[in-house]
């Protein structure tokens, strides 16, 4: 088995700058993602986690740097065409066709990461989608109204609308925020799953305890800038980590 360090990256970030007029949001970010790697985004508000997210995913364009997914040099490509590469995102805020059933939104989803000229049967579309609705728990749930899931459910909706694009790296942007720690622990179990099969993913979260029992390495943003990555407990022992982020 190679080892994970040597592998080549799956997502090379190299020296990414963005700014909002003269505001510097990300100062000259640099990091390699590994296959397979359960990656967790942490540091305080505005120290620039969703500005990074979206430069991978593609909704801002960035003044300096490159985006290597890969090996492919992605930092110009339109969003759809990053979706169509691998990158998933799920968002915070879940929003749902609300007129729509569970199983009628992720169809949607489906009917979006459909690549062009394939054919595919309607019952193989049904099939793909009922296999995605188990995985995310969801199945029992499929004919029900959008608008009649709980908090968690809605969350894995969102998860299951993501793994629609079938990603190679799912971004999942806070999908615990919000829930009891019952509910984190199974959005969590959920996440960890889909690690397991070959998706990496990078996790954005401010609880920290999910966090540190999630990733196999945590990266700390402030004032756009990384100011320590490596193991959970490296993170976390980190001097800078504690006065930026935890406050002490
Ligand atoms: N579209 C935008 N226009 C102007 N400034 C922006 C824009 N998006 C983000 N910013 C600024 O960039 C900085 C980083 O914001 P970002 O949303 O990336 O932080 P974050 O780490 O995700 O914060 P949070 O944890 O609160 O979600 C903030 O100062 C924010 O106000």
């Amino acid at each position: 088995m190679i080892p994970p360090e040597t592998q080549a990256p799956l997502l090379r970030i190299s020296a990414l700058t963005k700014r909002f007029g003269g505001f510097t949001a990300l100062d000259n970010v640099s990091v390699d993602i590994r296959p397979g790697e359960r990656f967790g985004l942490i540091g305080p508000n505005g120290s620039g986690k969703t500005t990074l997210i979206n430069c991978i995913s593609g909704a801002f364009r960035t003044e300096a740097g490159t985006v290597m997914f890969r090996d492919e040099d992605i930092t110009r490509l339109q969003p759809h065409m990053r979706t169509r590469r691998g990158i998933a995102r799920s968002f915070q805020i879940p929003r749902p066709f609300k007129s729509m059933t569970v199983a009628e939104n992720l169809m949607v989803a489906l009917d979006f990461a459909a690549v062009t000229g394939e054919i595919v049967s309607a019952a193989q579309r049904r099939d793909t989608m009922m296999s995605i609705l188990t995985r995310m728990g969801l199945a029992s749930k499929a004919n029900v109204s959008a608008t009649k899931l709980s908090q968690v459910e809605l969350r894995k909706m969102e998860l299951a609308r993501a793994m629609a694009t079938h990603p190679k790296l799912l971004i999942s942007d806070e999908a615990m925020a919000g829930l009891s720690s019952s509910e984190v622990d199974e959005v969590l179990d959920l996440l960890m799953s889909l690690a397991g099969q070959d998706i990496t993913i990078i996790m954005i979260e401010h609880i920290m305890q999910a966090v540190m029992r999630f990733s196999d390495r945590v990266m700390c943003l402030d004032a756009g800038r990384i100011i320590a990555i490596g193991t959970p407990t490296e993170v976390m022992a980190n001097q800078r980590v504690q006065e930026a982020y935890l406050g002490t």
